[in-house]
């Protein structure tokens, strides 16, 4: 007997954005006829696979496109790419959260999952009802829960919360919950999306050991979604890259892990306009070149926090006696800002204007990034705006921490902060 048990075929999945409407006219006519004239459910929002008519609109992302995947029984596999890459669409698609656009997903035994903090329980019921319910959907008889949940509640740390609304936790609550419920109701497969993200170091560590166990000892099938390296090579033997999208590779845990770094810091090219013809620009500005320059400390070492980055530029300005400023604005990859700095005023005459900035190392926080442009004029008019020109991606790098999770917030300066012991005697309690 074939020991796959997660055989996906062809498979993609098209958000639709912005609209309100569906996009056609006639399938709005119907929709409104369906929920104002008939009051029954709206046919585009129930059958996600007639989405594909919007697939050449330009409101449709594809989140996944042609992913072809086997996963045997007993794998652990962990999915790792860029921010955005469709790891988490793909985790719900095997967790039939989501429906597929196109092709096909064939899984044999018993899921469990651990995807966002926020889906899975039923934030009215209690912790305890939740177990139950998660238990129930599992195909578990209650008896069966019963034996497991003493183990569940205290593996989870929260027993005291067992009788509270789970809407009332914390995520770190919550996740310690979700991930006991998922581990110990003997699912066949285990799926778990960046659970390191949230709780303590101990925690963590208890999480890596228990999904261990149950991959080894109890055989059974791990998908686990991380943006730490560590933790993927750790526990995983397999690896699936995704990159916008595609399968980018797929192998050998530790394999696809090296791809995976060394690529990142292979993708930002030089990129440089020989005519202005050809060039992103306008009639006042034309870019000629523009570099970003990674400091590594060997030139095969990964692009990660430590490193500091330069960025190069030159434009040809076709402005005469202008006083010439540029901004360069730092973005995360969710559109935050970052920062904004500026140049002073030059005067420049028409011709080529050069300008460089480095951003140091240990002061960005892993994750990805993109940089704007603008050139102005007297600092207020806008001659152009490059937008979204450079973008790169930080790995992960720490050292002295069993802290594993995402580290919080958009930025992780080295600032000057220590603790110093200043006394060893404690008053009596
Ligand atoms: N409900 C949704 N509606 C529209 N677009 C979505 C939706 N969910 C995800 N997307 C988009 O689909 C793409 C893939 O998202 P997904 O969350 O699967 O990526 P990811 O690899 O898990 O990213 P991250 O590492 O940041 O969690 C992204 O461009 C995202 O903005």
């Amino acid at each position: 007997m074939s020991d796959v048990v997660i055989q996906i075929e062809k498979l993609s999945k098209m958000y639709r954005l912005g609209t309100i409407g569906t996009g056609y006219l006639l399938q709005d006519l119907q929709r409104w006829w369906t929920t104002s004239v008939r009051k029954q459910q709206v046919p585009f929002f129930q059958q996600p696979e007639d989405q594909s008519i919007y697939a050449l609109s330009p409101h449709a992302l594809w989140a996944l496109q042609d992913i072809n995947l086997e996963v045997n029984k007993g794998e652990v596999w962990g999915i790792i790419g860029n921010n955005g890459a469709g790891k988490s669409t793909l985790l719900k698609i095997i967790s039939r959260i989501i429906r597929p656009t196109h092709g096909s997903i064939r899984g044999r035994g018993k899921i469990s999952s651990l995807l966002e903090v926020g889906t899975g329980f039923h934030s009215e019921l209690s912790g305890r009802e939740n177990i139950f319910l998660s238990g129930y959907i599992l195909g578990m008889t209650k008896p069966e829960i019963q034996a497991k949940f003493d183990e569940i509640a205290a593996f989870s740390g929260v027993e005291k919360f067992l009788d509270t609304p789970v809407k009332r936790y914390s995520s770190g609550m919550y996740v310690r919950l979700a991930f006991a419920v998922a581990a110990h109701l003997e699912p066949d497969i285990l799926i778990i999306d960046e659970v390191l993200a949230v709780g303590d170091a101990d925690f963590q560590k208890k999480c890596l050991g228990k999904m261990r166990e149950v991959s080894q000892t109890q055989g059974r099938t791990i998908l686990f979604v991380s943006h730490n390296m560590q933790a993927i090579n750790n526990l995983c033997d397999k690896g699936l890259w995704l990159q916008q999208g595609k399968v980018k590779a797929t192998g050998e845990a530790a394999a696809v892990v090296n791809k995976y770094l060394t690529n990142n810091q292979q993708i930002h090219p030089k990129q440089s306009w020989t005519t202005p013809a050809e060039a992103p620009g306008n009639s006042n500005i034309r870019f000629k070149q523009l570099e970003l320059i990674p400091h590594l400390s060997q030139p095969d070492a990964p692009l990660d926090i430590r490193t500091p980055l330069t960025i190069k530029f030159e434009f040809w300005n076709f402005v005469e006696d202008a006083a010439i400023s540029t901004h360069l604005t730092l973005f995360s990859y969710n559109g935050e800002c970052v920062f904004d700095v500026a140049t002073v005023p030059i005067l420049c005459q028409k011709g080529v204007v050069s300008g460089e900035c480095t951003i140091p190392g240990n002061f960005l926080n892993d994750g990805s990034f993109y940089i704007n442009l603008y050139v102005l004029r007297d600092t207020t008019t806008n001659l152009f705006d490059y937008e979204q020109c450079l973008s790169f991606d930080l790995e992960d790098y720490r050292t002295g921490t069993l802290w594993y999770g995402k580290w919080w917030g958009i930025v992780r300066p080295q600032l000057p902060f220590r603790i110093v012991q200043t006394d060893t005697t404690v008053p009596v309690i």
